[in-house]
C-alpha cells in the first residue's frame, strides 16, 4: 500500500492538523510532520482567517470563469465538468518520458508568411509552441485575426493551450514597405540612396525608401552614419534636401522592409525629437483595441521607456476588457527602458530581452549583460521573462544552427529565464519546425545537466509580498521548493484560481515540474509562458482532499502519474503544504 507523508503548514484552519485528519479518513496509512505550529490562541487565529478570506475572495473576484469548460474535442478524453484539460503533447510526454524530463523553458514562436497556415501551426504546437507572437509590424490585421482565429480552433480542436501574444510597432523610426510586391532590395558599397519622408503614391522612384517619421530629415545631419537593424547595412548622410535625405552606402547589404532605423553622431546614439515620440502610437492603441476585442492572452509594448507607460496601459485593458485578463510584457530594447528597468519591471506582467533592437541601440558587446541583468530583475520581482531575437539566425536559411548559436540559446536556458523566441526563424524562415526543434532539444539538454550537476545558482529571492496575505503564499511557496529539492519529489502540485501560487513557484525553480491546475483556460493559457509550469484546467473546490483524490485518479487514468509517485500539494484556498504519495 502506498504511503503518504504529510507535512501540514496550516494558517487557515481550526486545528493544524485538520489536513491531517482529512486524509486519515482517506484509505492511506501517513505520519504526520507538523513543521510549524500556528499558536492556538483566538485572536492570532481570527486574524489569520481573516487572512484566508482575503485571499479566498481576492482570487474568486479577479478571476472570471469565461471559457470554463468550453472545450469538448475528441482528443481530451474526458471533458465534463469533472474532467482535466491538458495540452495532447505534454500529456504524450508525461507518459512516455515521465515527469523529470519534462521541457521547464517555453518556447515562443513569431507567425508570418512561413507559419500561417492551420497545419503549420499544428506542426508548431507539435513541437513545443507554447505562444503564438504575432508582430503587428507586418502584415494586416485581417490576417493577424486569421492566424488568432486557427491558433484558438487548433486549441480547442486539439487540446493545445497555446497562448497568444500580440506585439506592437512602437513608433520608432523604421523603413517603409518598398511597394510593388518587392521583398528586399540590395544596397551597394558607395551607392547613393534617398530616405525620404515623401508619400508616394505609386512605386519607389529608384534607390529610394520611405521612413515613417515625419522629422526625420530635421533630425538627422550631414555626416551622421545611419544604421539599418542595427548595423546590417550602414550609410553615411552627405546631404539635405527638402523632405530627402541622400546617404552614401558605407557598410553594403540586404534591406527588408520595415527595417528598422538609428542614427549615430561621433559615436553615440542620437536622440532628439525622435526621443519625444510616444511609446504607442496612434496606429498601436488601434492594434490594442483590436488585439483586446480578439481576446489576446499578452500585449507586449515596443520600446517602453517608463513604467507610466505600461500603468497607463493596463488601466486602459482593465477598462476594456470586463474580466478578461490581459498580461503586458514590456520589451526591453532601448537606452531608456535600460535607465527605469526596476520600475518597469514592476509595473509589467512579464518583459521581453528583445535584442534585436536593444542591440541598435547600445554597443553589442553590452548585450549580454543587459540580458543577464534584465533575466535577473525579472526572476527577483516574480516576472516571467522572454528571451528574444537571433537565437537561431542562421535558420533562417540553413536546416542546421552554428555552434555559436547553440551555445547562446544554452545560455539563456542556462540563466533559467521563462522562455525563448523564435523570430524571423519561424516567421520567414525556410526551417521553422526545426529551428523549434533545437530550442526544444537544448533546453531539455541543458535543463538536465543543469539538474544532474547541481549547479543551481543560489539567487536570493528578496520579499515581494504587498501584504500578509501575500507573504504567506510566498513563504509556502519557497519552503515547498525546497522542501521538493531535499525530498527529490516527483512533482509540485499547486490548485491556483489566478495563478499567483503556481508563479511563485516558478520563480523558485525547483527541480521537479509544477502541475498548475487551475480553473479558467485563460488562466491556463497565460501560466504558458512560466517556466516550468504544466498547467491544467481543472474544476476544483476549496476541500483539497476531495481535489488531490479527483486530480490522482483522473491523471492516472489519462497514465500521466503512477501510483507511488512523491507529490508536494499547495494551494491559494487552503494555504497549507502536504507530502504525499500518489495512492
Ligand atoms: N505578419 C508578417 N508578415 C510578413 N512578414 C513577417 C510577419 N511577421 C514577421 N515577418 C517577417 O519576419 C521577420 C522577423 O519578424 P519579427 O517579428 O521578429 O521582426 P523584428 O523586426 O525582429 O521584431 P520587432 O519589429 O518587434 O523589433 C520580419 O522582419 C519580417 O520580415
Ligand atoms: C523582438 C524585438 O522586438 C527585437 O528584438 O527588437
Ligand atoms: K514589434
Ligand atoms: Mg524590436
Amino acid at each position: 500500500m502506498a504511503q503518504a507523508l504529510h507535512f501540514s503548514i496550516s494558517t487557515s484552519t481550526p486545528s493544524p492538523n485538520r489536513a491531517f485528519s482529512k486524509l486519515s479518513s482517506s484509505k492511506s496509512s501517513f505520519l504526520s510532520y507538523p513543521i510549524r505550529r500556528i499558536s492556538s490562541s483566538n485572536s492570532i487565529r481570527k486574524s489569520i482567517t481573516a487572512v484566508y478570506s482575503d485571499v479566498v475572495s481576492n482570487s474568486s473576484s479577479s478571476c472570471s470563469d469565461n471559457g470554463t469548460g468550453s472545450i469538448a474535442t475528441s482528443t481530451l478524453s474526458s471533458t465534463d465538468s469533472s474532467g482535466i484539460e491538458v495540452d495532447t503533447v505534454t500529456e504524450a510526454e508525461l507518459k512516455e518520458n515521465g515527469f523529470r524530463s519534462t521541457r521547464r523553458t517555453k518556447l515562443v514562436c513569431t507567425i508570418g508568411p512561413a507559419t500561417c497556415g492551420f497545419e503549420q501551426l499544428e506542426a508548431l504546437a507539435v513541437g513545443g509552441m507554447n505562444v503564438a507572437r504575432i508582430n503587428m509590424c507586418h502584415g494586416t490585421r485581417d490576417w493577424h485575426r486569421g492566424v488568432i482565429e486557427k491558433v484558438r480552433r487548433l486549441n480547442e480542436e486539439k487540446g493545445y493551450a497555446v497562448a497568444i501574444m500580440m506585439d506592437t510597432e512602437g513608433s520608432e523610426i523604421h523603413m517603409g514597405d518598398f511597394g510593388g510586391g518587392v521583398t528586399s532590395a540590395k544596397a551597394e558599397d558607395g551607392e547613393i540612396w534617398t530616405f525620404s519622408v515623401r508619400a508616394f503614391d505609386s512605386a519607389l522612384p529608384e534607390n529610394t525608401i520611405n521612413v515613417n517619421y515625419d522629422g526625420f530629415a530635421e533630425d538627422v545631419q550631414v555626416g551622421d552614419e545611419l544604421l539599418v537593424d542595427g548595423g546590417m547595412v550602414r550609410f553615411e548622410v552627405i546631404e539635405k534636401i527638402g523632405p530627402d535625405v541622400k546617404c552614401r552606402c558605407t557598410d553594403p547589404g540586404l534591406l527588408l522592409p520595415r527595417a528598422n532605423l538609428t542614427f549615430w553622431r561621433d559615436g553615440s546614439l542620437v536622440r532628439e525629437r525622435n526621443a519625444m515620440l510616444p511609446t504607442i502610437s496612434s496606429k498601436d492603441w488601434l492594434d490594442i483595441d483590436f488585439g483586446i476585442a480578439e481576446g489576446v492572452d499578452f500585449i507586449a509594448i515596443s520600446f517602453v521607456k517608463s513604467a507610466e507607460v505600461i500603468n497607463h496601459l493596463k488601466s486602459y485593458i482593465a477598462a476594456r476588457s470586463r474580466g478578461s485578463d490581459i498580461a503586458v510584457i514590456a520589451k526591453i530594447e532601448s537606452v531608456d527602458s535600460l535607465k527605469n528597468l526596476e520600475d518597469i519591471i514592476q509595473a509589467c506582467d512579464g518583459a521581453m530581452v528583445a535584442r534585436g533592437d536593444l542591440g541598435a541601440q547600445i554597443p553589442l558587446e553590452q548585450v549580454p549583460s543587459a540580458q543577464h541583468k534584465i533575466v535577473q530583475v525579472c526572476r527577483q520581482l516574480n516576472k516571467p521573462v522572454i528571451v528574444a531575437s537571433q537565437l537561431l539566425e542562421s535558420m533562417i536559411e540553413y536546416p542546421t544552427p552554428t555552434r555559436a548559436e547553440v551555445a547562446d540559446v544554452s545560455e539563456a536556458v542556462r540563466q533559467r529565464a521563462d522562455a525563448l523566441m523564435l523570430s524571423g526563424e519561424s516567421a520567414m524562415g525556410q526551417f521553422p519546425e526545426k529551428a523549434l526543434t533545437v530550442l526544444r532539444s537544448v533546453s531539455i539538454r541543458i535543463e538536465r545537466w543543469w539538474r544532474e550537476e547541481k549547479r543551481h545558482e543560489a539567487m536570493e529571492l528578496p520579499d515581494i509580498s504587498s501584504s500578509f496575505a501575500d507573504s504567506i503564499s510566498e513563504e509556502i511557496c519557497n519552503s515547498a521548493a525546497k522542501m521538493a529539492n531535499n525530498l527529490e519529489v516527483d512533482a509540485i502540485f499547486v490548485y491556483t484560481k489566478t495563478g499567483h501560487m503556481a508563479s511563485l513557484l516558478s520563480r523558485c525553480r525547483p527541480d521537479c515540474p509544477i502541475f498548475a491546475f487551475t480553473t479558467t483556460t485563460s488562466v491556463r493559457r497565460r501560466l504558458n509562458l512560466q517556466w516550468g509550469l504544466i498547467p491544467f484546467r481543472l474544476n476544483f473546490t476549496d476541500d483539497m482532499e476531495s481535489n488531490l483524490n479527483k486530480t490522482f485518479s483522473l491523471l492516472k487514468a489519462r497514465g500521466m502519474i503512477q501510483s507511488g509517485a512523491l507529490v508536494i500539494a499547495v494551494s491559494d484556498m487552503l494555504q497549507s503544504i502536504q507530502v504525499m504519495n500518489v495512492p
